[in-house]
């Protein structure tokens, strides 16, 4: 049997030029550690209505997901021996509010996108995603 799927969104400040990305304070266990908003897919939902879903619930947000963030491996990273991530590249309307999932927000941009405590498993996608700030655009 497959893994279940996670989906973290990476909610840029400005869809035509990003520069930052959303990075939220889990307040639930790991409590401290800095992850991308999101969660778990339910059965027979997609990862995008999985995205906005959990994104309305924690942030108070509604988000248009724009795409996947690929990999070398598929774009997919292990969180466990049950879980796997996927991160999808999101625009937003408004502004994120933590509900009661988080505690704090931040917009990081390339160079201060490893300043904060990730999830382990957060770790390996944080140099794809630097890059991606760092050059822009990313509607092709
Ligand atoms: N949302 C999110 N979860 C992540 C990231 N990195 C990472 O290892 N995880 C892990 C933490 C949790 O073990 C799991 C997500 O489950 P969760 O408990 O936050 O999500 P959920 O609300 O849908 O689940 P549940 O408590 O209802 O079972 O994935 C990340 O960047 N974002």
């Amino acid at each position: 049997m497959g893994k279940q799927l996670v989906v973290g969104a990476l909610i840029v400040d400005d869809v035509e030029n990003p520069s930052h990305v959303l990075a939220a304070r889990r307040s639930t266990p790991p409590a401290g550690k800095w992850e991308f908003p999101g969660g778990k897919v339910e059965e027979g939902e997609s990862a995008q209505a999985a995205l906005a879903r959990e994104i309305r619930e924690e942030l108070d947000l509604s988000v248009r997901v724009e795409r996947r963030l690929e990999s070398s491996a598929g774009g997919r990273w292990p969180i466990s021996a049950t879980l796997e991530m996927e991160l999808w590249w999101c625009s937003a309307q408004g502004e994120p509010r933590p509900v009661d999932s988080h505690d704090q927000l931040r917009w990081l941009d390339s160079a201060t996108l490893g300043d904060v405590e990730w999830l382990p498993s957060d770790r390996a996608a944080l140099p794809l995603i630097a890059d991606r700030l760092a050059r822009r655009p990313l509607r092709q």
